[in-house]
């Protein structure tokens, strides 16, 4: 058994999600028996070998980096490079670790930087984030006072990713558990529940709002990120195929129609607070991140277009209540 799911059970045990021992020890014994991605053992050698590292040097307020430069040599700093890329490709992020960049394909801090003035202050929250990635929000939701947080999302390169980043600055409260939201029971435990970048991979997009709620004590927070299109209440898009060239695109509505589907499932007083076009600066190919990027999903002659000729990529923030 793994520390960290160990770890993980401990620090539930005896707390309002007490009830998630139920069903999530059988879930991550089955996936550390038989539902591992193949290039897992390959991650956990890189897990093992990283430098040692008991670094006072965190700073998870207004970036996430850790260590300093000076605290590792140069030897110990390429080594860490030549590790960290084995985990290759780096989406989300950026991060700093002792001094090593890691420029990601996003800038998940201009995302972080857009919501950040319109919700709920974290402080002592419990908080979970659905579909978390490498985990870099993790982080500064932690920086933003909250209590625990944890991410789930079912890619196993992002969690030893995110265990990468962790090695660094071993907090107890926070975790990432390699789980789909669909594999979640009704935990109705969280303050502040955030959900970015994948209502559209979702089939059924209002039994996944319904799941988001599901998981909020009543009066709770939701952070709803998602693609959106411009319209009315009436208004959702369905690519025929693929959509920026990405596969399993399904829903994507106006923001009109996603605060009635949300309205629908229960929630109230919802509100849009951001609606943002995806930049050619914020998603990008870098170093850590060397196929495509946004540049090759629009037009070339219109970066107003996906290559697809639907409308390029805008993504709103809603927040809501249970
Ligand atoms: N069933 C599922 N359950 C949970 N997560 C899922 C599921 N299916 C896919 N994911 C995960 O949802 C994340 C979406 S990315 C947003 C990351 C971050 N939130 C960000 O806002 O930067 C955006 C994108 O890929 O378009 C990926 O990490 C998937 O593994």
């Amino acid at each position: 058994m793994n520390n960290w799911f160990t770890d993980f059970y401990a620090a539930i045990a005896k707390s309002p999600l007490s009830h998630w021992l139920e069903t999530l020890p059988a879930q991550l014994s089955h996936w550390q028996r038989e539902a591992q991605h193949g290039d897992w053992p390959k991650w956990e050698k890189v897990l093992k070998n990283l430098p040692e590292s008991k670094t006072k040097h965190i700073n998870i307020q207004d970036k996430v980096e850790f260590g300093e430069a000076s605290e590792l040599s140069e030897g110990h700093t390429k080594q860490l490079e030549h590790l960290l890329k084995r985990m290759m490709p780096w989406r989300k992020g950026p991060f700093t670790i002792h001094g090593l960049h890691i420029d990601t394909e996003w800038r998940s801090d201009w995302k972080w930087d857009r919501l950040l003035p319109h919700i709920s202050d974290l402080t002592n929250r419990t908080v979970l984030d659905i579909g978390c990635g490498s985990g870099y929000h993790l982080w500064r939701m932690r920086g933003a006072g909250a209590e625990f947080v944890v991410g789930i999302d079912p890619s196993d390169l992002f969690l030893s990713q995110f265990q990468a980043i962790k090695h660094f600055n071993p907090d107890p409260n926070v975790h990432l558990l390699p789980l789909g939201v669909e594999q979640l029971p009704q935990l109705k435990a969280f303050d502040t529940v955030f959900s970015m970048g994948v209502l559209y991979h979702r089939r059924s997009p209002i039994d996944f709002l319904a799941q988001l709620k599901a998981q909020l004590r009543p009066g709770g927070e939701l952070v709803l990120e998602t693609l959106v299109v411009e319209g009315d209440v009436n208004t959702v898009l369905m690519p025929t195929d693929r959509y920026a060239k990405m596969r399993n695109v399904w829903y994507i509505p106006s923001t009109a129609a996603l605060t009635l589907w949300l309205e629908r499932v229960g929630f109230k007083n919802v509100r849009v607070v951001d609606n943002d076009q995806t930049s050619l600066e914020e998603q990008r190919k870098t170093d850590w991140m060397t196929t495509e990027s946004l540049a090759d999903f629009l037009d070339p002659n219109d970066v107003n277009k996906t290559i697809e000729g639907y409308p390029a990529p805008l993504r709103a923030i809603l927040i809501a209540e249970a």
